[in-house]
C-alpha cells in the first residue's frame, strides 16, 4: 500500500499548494499505461499516410486495425505548429510545457490509446498539420466515421485567417461523413494574449467560424469554442468538457455526485482521471477554475509525495491505489478530502472544516458513492457484453458509443436497493431516480 495520509493535515499546505507544473514526469508507479512508456513505444503504434512508399502497406495494416477497435476516437487537427502534439504529450505524457519547445514537426498520424480509465477509454489521433484532404491514401471517411471528437486547434498568436479556412474545410467534410461526431474548437495558446484580447479573439473566431457555417448552409453545426493553454490548467480544463462528452454515464454519475455532495455537506467534487487531471465528472454547481486548480495540485502532490515514500523498500507497490486517501486543511478553514474511487479514478472534495467535523458521515456517504459508481461501470461492461454477443445489427450498434452504451445506467445503491446515503442530519435518504 502508498500513500496513505488518512488524517493527517499538513500545515500550511494551502500556502505551498504550488509545485512545478507537471511534476508528474513519466511516474514509473502510476497504473500501467501501455502507450505512456517511451517515445518509442509511442511512435510504434503511430501509422501514416502519404509517406514512402514501402511503409503504405504496413501502414494500411495498421490502420485498418486501429480502426477495427471499438474505442471512441479523438482528433486533434490544425495547422502546422498550432500546438497538437504539445497538447496531447502536456495532457497525457506529462511533458511539462516548456519541453514542447523541443517537440519536431509531426509528420504521421499518431494514434494513442488512452487506457488511462476503466471506462474513459478512447484514442487520441494527433494529425501533422499538412492533412490533405484529396491525398488517396488519407481515407478521411473512414476515420471521421469512427470519430467521437474533433479538436481544431488554432494558434490564437498568430494570423488565424488561414485557419479558419481550414477549420471549415475539416468540420464540413467531417460533418458530411458523421453528423455525431462533436466538433471541439481550441482557440490555442492564449498566454501570450492579455485578457481583453484573448476575449475579443474567441468572440472573432467564434464569429467568423459560425458565419462561414452559415454562408455553407451548415446552421446545424455546433462548434464548440475554448481558450487554452498549456502553459496552465485551462488545457486540462478543457479536455474534461471534451472527454465528458463521451462518457454515456455522465448524467448517472452527476445524479450521483449531487446527492452526495447535499446529503455531506460538501461544497464541490470532482471525479478525476488521476493519470492525466481530466475531471470526468462533478457536481452540477459550476466550477470555477481556482477550485479546479487546487484539486489537480493536490493529485500531484499526493503522487509525488507517494512516489517518494509510499513505496515498498524494494520499491515495488503503486503510488496510487485502493488504500489512496489525503486530507489538507487550508489557513482559509476549508479542506481538500482525496480518495481513491477505483484504479484510475479519485475523488476529491472541497468542504468547510465545520462540515468535515461530521467525517464519519462523509465517509460512509463516500461508501456509498464508491459502491454505486463500481455499479454504474460493472451494469456497463455486462451489458456492453450481453449487446456485442447477442447482435450486430446497425440498430444495436446505433444506440452505442463506439461499444459503449448510451443513456443512463442506475445502479442499486443509487436506486437505494444497494445502500442509501445518509443526511447531515442523520436520516437515511434514498437515492433519487432520475
Ligand atoms: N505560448 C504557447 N506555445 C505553445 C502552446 N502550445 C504549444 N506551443 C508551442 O507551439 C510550438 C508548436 O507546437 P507543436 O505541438 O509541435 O505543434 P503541432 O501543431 O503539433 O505542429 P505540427 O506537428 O507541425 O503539425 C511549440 O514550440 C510549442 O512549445 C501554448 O499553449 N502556448
Amino acid at each position: 500500500m502508498s500513500g496513505q495520509y488518512g488524517g493527517e493535515t499538513l500545515p500550511g499546505a494551502g500556502a505551498n499548494l504550488h509545485p512545478p507544473h507537471h511534476t508528474l514526469l513519466h511516474h514509473p508507479h502510476l497504473p500501467h499505461h501501455p502507450q505512456l512508456c517511451t517515445e518509442e513505444d509511442f511512435c510504434k503504434d503511430s501509422f501514416s499516410f502519404g509517406v514512402d512508399e514501402d511503409e503504405e502497406d504496413e501502414d494500411e495494416e495498421d490502420m485498418a486495425r486501429a480502426l477495427d477497435t471499438d474505442k471512441p476516437r479523438i482528433l486533434l487537427m490544425g495547422l502546422r505548429r498550432s500546438g497538437k502534439s504539445s497538447i496531447q504529450k502536456v495532457v497525457f505524457h506529462k511533458m511539462s510545457p516548456s519541453e514542447t519547445l523541443f517537440l519536431e514537426s509531426t509528420n504521421k498520424i499518431y494514434k494513442d490509446d488512452i487506457s488511462s480509465s476503466s471506462f474513459v477509454q478512447f484514442q487520441i489521433w494527433d494529425f501533422p498539420g499538412q492533412v490533405d484532404f484529396f491525398d488517396p491514401t488519407f481515407d478521411y471517411e473512414m476515420i471521421f466515421r469512427g470519430t467521437g471528437a474533433l479538436i481544431f486547434v488554432i494558434d490564437a498568436q498568430d494570423d488565424y485567417m488561414e485557419a479558419l479556412g481550414r477549420l471549415h474545410l475539416t468540420v464540413s467534410r467531417a460533418y458530411r461523413v458523421n453528423p455525431h461526431i462533436n466538433f471541439e474548437v481550441f482557440v490555442h495558446k492564449v498566454d501570450g494574449l492579455s485578457d481583453d484580447h484573448k476575449i475579443e479573439t474567441q468572440r472573432d473566431v467564434h464569429q467568423r467560424a459560425n458565419d462561414d457555417l452559415t454562408d455553407a448552409g451548415l446552421d446545424q453545426l455546433h462548434l464548440s469554442f475554448y481558450l487554452t493553454s498549456i502553459y496552465d490548467h485551462s488545457i486540462f480544463e478543457a479536455f474534461s468538457k471534451v472527454v465528458q462528452k463521451l462518457i454515456p454515464q455522465l448524467p448517472t454519475l452527476e445524479n450521483l455526485l449531487n446527492i452526495f455532495i447535499s446529503n455531506s455537506g460538501i461544497e464541490k467534487v470532482f471525479l478525476f482521471d488521476v493519470l492525466s487531471k481530466i475531471y470526468v465528472a462533478t457536481d452540477s454547481s459550476p466550477v470555477d477554475m481556482q477550485s479546479y486548480e487546487l484539486c489537480c495540485d493536490m493529485i500531484d502532490m499526493v503522487i509525488d509525495v507517494s512516489s517518494i515514500y509510499g513505496l515498498k523498500e524494494d520499491g515495488s507497490g503503486s503510488a496510487y491505489d485502493k488504500d489512496s486517501l489525503a486530507i489538507i486543511k487550508l489557513n482559509n478553514t476549508t479542506v481538500l478530502y482525496l480518495k481513491e474511487v477505483t484504479k484510475f479514478l479519485t475523488l476529491v472534495c472541497i468542504l468547510r472544516e465545520e462540515s468535515f467535523e461530521r467525517k464519519g458521515l462523509i465517509d460512509y456517504n463516500f461508501h456509498c458513492l464508491r459502491k454505486a459508481i463500481h455499479e454504474v461501470f460493472e451494469v456497463t461492461v455486462v451489458r456492453r457484453n450481453c449487446v456485442e454477443d447477442e447482435l450486430y445489427s446497425p440498430e444495436v450498434k446505433a444506440p452505442l458509443l463506439n461499444g459503449t452504451p448510451r443513456g443512463p445506467v442506475w445502479p442499486a445503491a443509487f436506486l437505494g436497493r444497494g445502500g442509501a446515503f445518509k443526511q447531515a442530519d442523520n436520516t437515511s435518504a434514498s437515492g433519487v431516480s432520475g
